[in-house]
C-alpha cells in the first residue's frame, strides 16, 4: 500500500479519537431495520460497527424491526397485512405471528450475526425481564384527509407504558450486546405489537442514552427539494411536519426523536442504512452522513 494511502487511514483513526473519548461509557440505542437488515454485506458491516462501538466502551442497545419479514409469513399463511398510518392492524392471529417472527427468527438471526462477527449478543423481547410494559395504543387518525380526529381500533398494537431496565442494566455491566424485539407485555400478560422506532425511543429515554440512532432507507430528513437536512433543532420538527416537509413514515420517526430529545437524550440521528458502515460514519466522523436532531 502506498505511504499516502496509509497516512489517510491513520487520519481516519485520529479523527475518531475525540468521539471515542467522549462516548466512552455512554449508551446508544440503535433501531436496526430496512435494507441494512437484509443485504449480506450491509448486515456484516452493521455487526462490525456495533462490535467496534462495544470495544471502545460504548454500550450499544439494538432494537430491531421486521415488518417485511412479518408480511412474508402472513402472506404464506393466507393472511393479508393491513396498515393504518404506518401501524399494522393486529388481530389475535396476527399478534401471534408478530411475536413468533420478531422474538423468534428475526431476533436470533441478528444475535447470530453479531456473534459470528466476533461480538457477544443476547436477544430478548419485552416479555423478558418485564422489560417493555405496554398498554393498548389509542390511535387518533391524522393527516390532511382527516376532517374530524377519529380514534381507530388497531387491535393488539401497544404503546409503551413503562420500561424496566433491570435486565438491560445487567447487560450494560457486561460485554454482552442486547438485541431487543419490539414486543410488549400488558398488565395481564397479554402480548402487544409495538412499532420498533417507538420502542427504541422509549428505551433511549429510560436508559439515559446519549444517542438514539434510527437506521432507515432514505438519506435522512429531506427538505422539499430533496436535499438532506444535516442538522435541525428539535423545536423545528413541529414546523417541518405542519408545513408538509416531513410526511408519512417520517412523521412517527421524527416524533420519536423529539420525544427522546425532550427527555434527556442528547442527540437523535436518522441515517441511511443502505450505506455501508453508516453507524461509524455518523458517530465517529466530523461531518456525519444523516440528519441529527439536536
Ligand atoms: N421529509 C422527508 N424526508 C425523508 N423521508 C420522508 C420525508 N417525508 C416523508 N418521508 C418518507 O418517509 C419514509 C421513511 O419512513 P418509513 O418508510 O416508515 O421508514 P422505515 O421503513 O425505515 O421505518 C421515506 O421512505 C419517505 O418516503
Ligand atoms: C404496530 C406495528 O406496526 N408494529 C410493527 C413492528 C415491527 C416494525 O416496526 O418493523 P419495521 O421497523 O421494519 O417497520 C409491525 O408489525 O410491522
Amino acid at each position: 500500500m502506498p505511504m499516502a494511502q496509509m497516512v489517510e487511514k491513520v487520519k481516519v483513526l485520529i479523527e475518531a479519537l475525540p468521539y471515542m473519548r467522549r462516548f466512552e461509557g455512554k449508551t446508544f440505542v440503535i433501531k436496526y431495520g430496512g435494507n441494512a437488515m437484509v443485504d449480506d454485506q450491509l448486515k456484516n458491516a452493521f455487526a462490525m460497527d456495533v462490535i467496534l462501538m462495544r470495544q471502545v466502551g460504548i454500550n450499544p442497545v439494538i432494537v430491531h424491526g421486521g415488518g417485511p419479514q412479518i408480511g412474508q409469513i402472513m402472506t404464506r399463511m393466507g393472511l393479508k397485512p393491513h396498515f393504518i398510518d404506518g401501524l399494522r392492524v393486529t388481530d389475535e392471529e396476527t399478534v401471534n405471528v408478530v411475536e413468533m417472527v420478531l422474538a423468534g427468527k428475526v431476533n436470533k438471526d441478528i444475535v447470530n450475526l453479531i456473534n459470528l462477527n466476533g461480538g457477544r449478543a443476547a436477544g430478548l423481547s419485552g416479555k423478558d425481564g418485564h422489560t417493555i410494559q405496554a398498554r393498548k395504543l389509542t390511535h387518533v387518525r391524522r393527516g390532511p384527509e382527516v376532517k374530524v380526529p377519529e380514534i381507530i381500533d388497531l387491535g393488539w398494537v401497544g404503546d409503551v407504558e413503562r420500561i424496566d431496565t433491570t435486565l438491560l442494566d445487567r447487560f450494560r455491566a457486561s460485554d454482552i450486546i442486547p438485541v431487543v424485539a419490539p414486543v410488549g407485555v400488558g398488565a395481564k400478560g397479554e402480548t402487544y405489537n409495538i412499532n420498533a422506532d417507538s420502542v427504541a425511543g422509549h428505551l433511549a429515554v429510560a436508559m439515559g442514552a446519549e444517542k438514539l440512532i434510527l437506521l432507515t432507507d432514505v438519506p435522512g430528513v429531506l427538505d422539499t427539494e430533496g436535499n438532506l437536512i444535516s442538522q435541525t433543532p428539535v423545536d423545528d420538527i413541529n414546523h417541518l411536519i405542519k408545513t408538509g416537509v416531513i410526511r408519512g413514515g417520517m412523521i412517527p420517526k421524527t416524533e420519536t426523536c423529539r420525544h427522546a430529545r425532550n427527555n434527556g437524550v442528547s442527540a437523535a440521528h436518522i441515517i441511511d442504512g443502505r450505506i455501508e458502515h453508516a453507524l461509524l460514519l455518523e458517530v465517529f466522523t466530523d461531518r456525519g452522513i444523516g440528519t441529527v436532531i439536536i
